[in-house]
């Protein structure tokens, strides 16, 4: 076959495993789209991280005997999977790859959270010496709320099981999920128990899943992790909840405006509810980074190779 990369491989094992087994990789991850819709005609497969939406234009830019597109990573917003479905393109993603990375990410977000850590951390480095104003919570004594128990959530579950805190898992598209690591709960009872939440769902039919009407619905204020897609935070809905002490602090991976902001806006220019998250002494903000690791990066094109091989081989 030959193979499309329309994104930088992070690391080689992929490019140089299918080499072996006698695939062409061509390495296009400096062509514009116009330049991609063109050179596409040759192609059997391509991989890509998320530098081009993989729509039903780029689709129909691929040859007959286009085989896959293989997600470098996780999510797959991007990518048009009915219309891929339709024309019998297989897409593959690596979950596997990045999971253990986003658990730890998680983790090591309730735990600045519940310690004030980036706080404390900003007040010495600005001469200001504060303990009583900086005293920590024990997550060993909270109850721990995971929306989504897939790849991540269970990944996440499975660290905190360390902390000796009670792990709930909500997660509306599975059955019979719950397991030694997290309770199986509704929404609603989550609502009512859970001091610590954190997302782990995917973004489609989920846009503003956490709005006003989902933040009211907590019984205790709670603190809030989104390691999962910006755009399923209500961000002004979430100023409001901080606002109200109904959210005692965020951390947040993942920006609702991220996409259309940060790369063409510089960061006074975004939106003003991500200006309030930028002023607050209670949130933590990482560049969409939970999934970038150099053993997430080995994993990806592991995994990748391994569903593209079983897919195609001999054939
Ligand atoms: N920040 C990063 O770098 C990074 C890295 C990897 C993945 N992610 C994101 O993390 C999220 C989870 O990835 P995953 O591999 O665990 O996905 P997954 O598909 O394995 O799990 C998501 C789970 O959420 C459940 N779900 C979907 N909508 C729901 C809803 N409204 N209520 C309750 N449950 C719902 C699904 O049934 C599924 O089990 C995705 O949004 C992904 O894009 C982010
Ligand atoms: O879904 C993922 O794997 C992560 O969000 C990382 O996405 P990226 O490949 O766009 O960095």
């Amino acid at each position: 076959m030959r193979i499309a990369f329309l994104d930088k491989a992070a690391h080689p094992y992929l490019k140089n495993a299918l080499t072996l087994e006698g695939h062409t990789v061509d390495e296009l991850d400096h062509l514009t789209r116009p330049d991609v819709l063109q050179a596409l005609q040759l192609y059997d497969g391509l991989m890509i991280r998320s530098r081009l939406d993989i729509d039903r234009e780029l689709i129909d830019a691929c040859p007959a005997h286009f085989r896959f597109v293989a997600r470098w990573g996780v999510g797959t917003d991007h990518i048009d999977l009915k219309y891929a479905e339709e024309r019998s393109i297989k897409v593959f993603n690596s979950p596997e790859g990045s999971k253990h990375t986003v658990a730890e990410h998680t983790l090591g977000m309730m735990l600045m959270l519940l310690n004030h850590l980036g706080r404390a951390d900003r007040q010495v480095r600005g001469g200001e010496w504060v303990r009583r104003g900086n005293i920590g919570t024990e997550l060993g004594h909270l109850t721990v709320g995971l929306i989504g128990y897939g790849n991540m959530g269970q990944e996440t579950a499975k660290r905190l099981s360390g902390f000796g805190c009670r792990v709930l898992a909500h997660d509306k598209f599975r059955k019979n999920y719950g397991d030694e690591y997290a309770e199986e709960i509704t929404l609603n009872q989550l609502q009512k128990e859970a001091d610590v939440v954190s997302l782990h769902i995917f973004l489609e039919g989920n846009h503003h899943y956490a709005n006003a009407a989902w933040f009211n619905a907590f019984a205790k204020p709670i603190y809030l992790i989104n390691t999962a897609r910006g755009q399923l935070v209500n961000t002004e809905d979430l100023v409001a909840a901080m606002e109200a002490d109904r959210v005692l602090s965020a951390a947040l991976d993942v920006h609702e405006y991220e996409e259309q902001s940060f790369v063409h806006l510089a960061p006074n220019e975004l939106p003003e509810p991500f200006q309030y998250l930028r002023r607050s002494e209670r949130t933590v903000l990482t560049p969409h980074i939970a999934g970038w690791s150099a053993e997430a990066e080995e994993g990806h094109a592991h995994a990748l190779f391994a569903k593209i091989e079983a897919a195609f081989r001999g054939r």
